[in-house]
């Protein structure tokens, strides 16, 4: 029987949760939802149907796992906890200094309803943050560095467009060339988050809105570019189209660590990715997850997890004998 799928919100990762659905057998996409005119909105699949989200609660029954693509500035927070109540979900929420909270959240709504809320699910959050745990339990003496990009933060992008007056907006990530190089040479350094990366942001405005105000808006907005330098420039609806169509990303964990006794060694553990899509790549990641999500409730389990808590067999088809046989 196939894993029931269900996407709620179709965007950029909406669509890559519909792409990743497709390329694993075991499961099948059951609906899409939206807060638009269904009608608006046109997806890939020929077997499933797009409706509006206030008919999601009625198809509780004919989901497994719903997978939650809005945007974690305003959707995700509201969303997750909402829908955790009827369906096992998963989301990829990035607010990371509020991640805390929205556990919390999604935890007491989950374990009302004897679900699982898998959150914080993608890269980072998600894959970087589980290299970064396993380089910092391997080797406790070291130092962390996460970099990111040159590429388009959808998280970031997605928080300008919630900007009145903003019609759409795509943030590149930056990191610092001189940062880059001294922790590549092993030199350890101290750097705040603003000597790391700088942000680009490009921004098709409504007509007549007030580009001072947005500029502002963007550049001093908590948890997302307060800390760091950041470049604006508004541009036309074309330019976007012709100059920013694509979603390229990626970055790498480093930790650097020592170990012996008398005689000291060093060592050291990077994880990096290259995406040509960073919504089709988050997706990949999400729909894996979602796997594990729908097996651990047929456990019996419910409330809130991140992947920090969700052993690797549990994400892929092959069973625990072929694992041991073929991937040990
Ligand atoms: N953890 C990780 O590693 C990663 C996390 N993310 C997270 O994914 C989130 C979603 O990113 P992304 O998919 O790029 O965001 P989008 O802006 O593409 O989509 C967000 C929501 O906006 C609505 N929407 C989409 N297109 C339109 C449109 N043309 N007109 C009106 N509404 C629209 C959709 O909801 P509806 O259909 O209901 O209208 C959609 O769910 C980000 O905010 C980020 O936090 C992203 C990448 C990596
Ligand atoms: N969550 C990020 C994924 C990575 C990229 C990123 C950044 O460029 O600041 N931080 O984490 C995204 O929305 O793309």
């Amino acid at each position: 029987m196939s894993i029931r799928i269900g996407i709620l919100g179709y965007g950029n990762l909406g669509r890559g949760v519909e792409c990743a659905v497709k390329q694993n057998p075991d499961m099948e996409l059951a609906a899409v939802f939206t807060r638009r005119n269904p009608a608006d909105v046109h997806i890939m699949t020929e077997t499933a149907k797009v409706y509006h989200v206030d008919e999601a609660v009625k198809m509780k029954d004919e989901i497994d796992v719903l997978i939650l693509c809005g945007g974690s500035a305003t959707d995700l927070p509201k969303q997750t906890p909402e829908f955790a109540q009827y369906f096992n979900v998963v989301d990829s929420f990035d607010t990371h200094a509020k991640i805390p909270e929205h556990f919390a959240d999604v935890d007491a709504a989950a374990k009302k309803s004897g679900k699982i809320g898998l959150i914080s699910v993608g890269w980072d959050p998600g894959m970087f943050s589980l290299n970064r745990l396993y380089a910092n339990a391997i080797l406790p003496e070291g130092t962390d560095y996460t970099f990111w990009g040159k590429g388009v933060s959808q998280g970031h992008s997605d928080a300008v467009r919630r900007i009145e007056g903003v019609v759409d907006a795509r943030q590149y990530t930056i990191p610092v060339e001189k940062a880059l190089t001294a922790v590549r040479n092993g030199e350890n350094p101290t750097l705040t988050t603003g000597e790391k990366h700088t942000r680009e942001v490009f921004v098709v405005a409504e007509e007549g809105a007030d580009r001072e105000k947005i500029e502002k808006e963007i550049k001093t907005m908590p948890n997302y570019f307060d800390e760091y330098e950041t470049t604006v420039h508004f541009i036309s609806e074309e330019q976007m189209k012709a100059e920013h169509a694509g979603l390229p990303h990626g970055g790498f964990v480093i930790r650097t660590g020592k170990t012996g006794w008398e005689k000291e060694h060093s060592h050291v553990i990077e994880y990096s990715l290259k995406l040509d899509s960073n919504p089709e790549f988050t997706s990949s990641v999400i729909v894996a997850y979602a796997r594990a999500a729908y097996r651990l409730n047929r456990e019996g389990q419910s409330g809130c997890r991140t992947v920090f808590d969700i052993a690797p067999a549990y994400l892929t088809v092959k069973s625990p004998e072929e694992l041991r046989k073929h991937m040990l």
